[in-house]
């Protein structure tokens, strides 16, 4: 059986001060697309150096492909974007490029294909030739991007890779990373953008005070706990309970405006949600909309992380 593109077990790196992380466990199979999400200061930054080799651990065990890492043949493997990366900025993007794609072991004869993919892969084709010093944030962090992918590795570290963009470069990162996944790329998405973990992610992990709090497949969070939110005409007390007696749904009362109530439910089934509304009816109250929740994963983060005092 092929190694895990990351193995982790007990994996610790504590600084002098004690912080960094502790005792993570975590495997990451081939062709896994994961978000690492967590709170300023929660140790994705260190956890993610530990498996490229710029970190040592303290305790525990790594394994990239099967490998300690910053061994050659493990680094060959991965991509890597820092997240504050500085470039030479007198090179031009072109020799930036170049420069990595030697790094990464591209062959001669195969590194101006490999560069052009890459450069317009994060739209700099007709930059290549201006120096970086005079490339916007925004095209930077484009450019650091197109240094991860250049040696067209296997596994793909990217650290907060859309902080510098706008909405529109943000977009194209994510059709990238999409595109990534659709080839089968193993992705480690460091982030604090839920949506775009919730737009190419398979799973997650929650990494908050140095430790990971909880990991799963993003589909499953979502799917559970959906809430739907209900606006209503003719709501009274008594109703509200008999509602819940009848569908077994807890609902509570968001807010009441104009004798329009707002009633919040969680239901897991979605077939279960045509019953609560024929149930609605039932009672002679009147439904104005029912609308699903968006930023459930914003739920789950924040749940998460508030039972941890932040
Ligand atoms: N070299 C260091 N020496 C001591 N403490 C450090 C060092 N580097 C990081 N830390 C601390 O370790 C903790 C984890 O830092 P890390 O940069 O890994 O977090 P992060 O989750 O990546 O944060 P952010 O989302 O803000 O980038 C923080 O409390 C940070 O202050």
């Amino acid at each position: 059986m092929a190694e895990p593109a990351v193995f982790a077990k007990g994996l610790t790196k504590e600084y002098t001060n004690g912080k960094g992380c502790h005792d993570i466990h975590l495997t990451l199979p081939n062709g896994e697309v994961f978000g690492l999400l967590g709170p300023n200061g929660a140790g994705k930054s260190t956890f993610v150096k530990m498996l490229v080799g710029l970190l040592h651990k303290t305790a525990g065990e790594v394994k990239v492909f099967g490998l300690p890492p910053g061994r050659p043949e493990s680094r060959r493997k991965i991509g890597y974007l820092p997240e504050l990366f500085r470039f030479q900025d007198w090179l031009t993007g072109y020799e930036v490029l170049q420069f990595h794609a030697r790094l990464a072991g591209v062959d001669k004869s195969a590194m101006h294909r490999q560069v052009d993919r890459v450069l317009e892969l994060v739209g700099l084709g007709d930059r290549r030739t201006e120096r970086v010093r005079s490339y916007s944030k925004g095209m930077q962090q484009r450019l650091g991007l197109a240094c991860a992918l250049v040696g067209d590795p296997q596994l793909i570290i990217l650290d907060e890779p859309v902080s510098a963009l706008d909405p529109g470069g943000r977009h194209e990162v994510r059709s990238i990373l999409t595109g990534l996944r659709d080839e089968g790329k193993t992705v480690l998405l460091n982030t604090h953008l839920l949506e775009d973990v919730e737009a190419v992610c398979s799973t997650v992990g929650l990494l908050s005070e140095g430790k990971l709090q909880a990991h799963g497949r993003v589909d499953d969070i979502l799917h559970k706990g959906r809430e739907w939110i209900f606006t209503i005409g003719g709501m009274e007390p008594d109703l509200l309970l008999q509602l819940g007696q009848e569908t077994g749904v807890r609902f509570h009362i968001e807010s009441v405006v104009d004798e329009v109530t707002t009633l919040v439910g969680v239901i897991d089934e979605p077939a279960k949600l045509g019953y609560v509304n024929d149930v609605i009816h039932r009672l002679g109250m009147t439904i104005y909309t029912v609308s699903e929740r968006s930023g459930r994963l914003e739920n789950w983060f924040l749940q998460l992380t508030s039972t941890k005092g932040h």
